[in-house]
């Protein structure tokens, strides 16, 4: 028996148009963002793709497109479970910065080194700086020791992997069909894990915003088709190059 598994970044926010550093900042989706989430909603009814459950962040731009998804495909009533496990990576003292302002102050290595290299972490924030979460409430059940101050991809990897585990595979294993709503980072992280990409190769992997990535699971939860299946092609490669070139303008 295989398992369905569909992979939804949220849509454009509106950080993402203003180029900025996002990471745990919680900010809405914009226009364009809802509409994307409302066509993910499209193709999933499409293809008969209905999920029966779905796993979020705690950031409202997963939350709300995995509302407007389902919502538009008649399941706003399956069961929904959230994990901070699941949050965009933590851009440390970079969040709230422009990306092209610090490729043009830092240049291109180390830009792209703090962007999309699996192991070198953005600088430390400020425990109580500006766009700090260290005292959100939300993560009041996460230990202070636990609650990142910045985040690498190799960090992601350690904190998603646990909850994939213990809250994804079992609702696979219970034939679900399993919507994850969640962020560019946190999705690079599980396709890493689901394809077996290299530390390396996870550099060129960008996932774009709104679109579908299907994944039909085999029983030991391998994709049968490694890296599944976006389920609009063609925006999907017009929106990876979007997110690759960030920083460019
Ligand atoms: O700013 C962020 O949090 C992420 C996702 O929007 O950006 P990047 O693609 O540069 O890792």
């Amino acid at each position: 028996m295989t398992s369905k598994l569909i992979l939804l970044r949220h849509g454009e926010s509106e950080w993402n148009s203003k180029n900025l550093f996002t990471g745990w900042v919680d900010v809405d989706l914009n226009e364009k963002g809802v509409g994307e989430a409302k066509n993910a909603a499209a193709l999933l009814k499409s293809e008969d793709l209905l999920p029966t459950v779905v796993h979020t962040s705690l950031l409202r731009r997963a939350i709300h497109t995995a509302y407007l998804a389902l919502d538009g495909c008649d399941r706003h009533w399956i069961p929904v479970r959230r994990s901070w496990r699941l949050n965009e990576r933590h851009y440390g003292s970079l969040q709230g910065l422009n990306k092209a302002e610090i490729r043009e102050k830092y240049g291109e290595t180390q830009f792209m080194a703090w962007r999309r290299s699996y192991d070198v972490p953005p600088p430390e924030i400020e425990k109580d700086g500006e766009f700090s979460q260290f005292n959100d409430p939300r993560y009041a059940d996460v230990p202070a020791d636990e609650r990142p101050l910045h985040e690498c991809l190799k960090d992601v990897v350690a904190r998603m992997l646990p909850y994939w585990e213990s809250d994804i595979v079992p609702d696979l294993k219970d034939g679900h069909t399993v919507l994850v709503a969640a962020h560019g980072n946190s999705l690079r992280a599980l396709v890493k894990h689901l394809d077996d990409i290299s530390d390396d190769d996870i550099a060129g992997l960008n996932i774009p915003t709104g679109i579908p990535l299907y994944y039909e699971l085999d029983e030991n939860l391998k994709p049968v088709v490694k890296g599944g299946r976006y389920l609009d092609p063609e925006a999907a490669e017009a929106g990876q190059k979007a997110v690759a070139n960030q920083g460019k303008k």
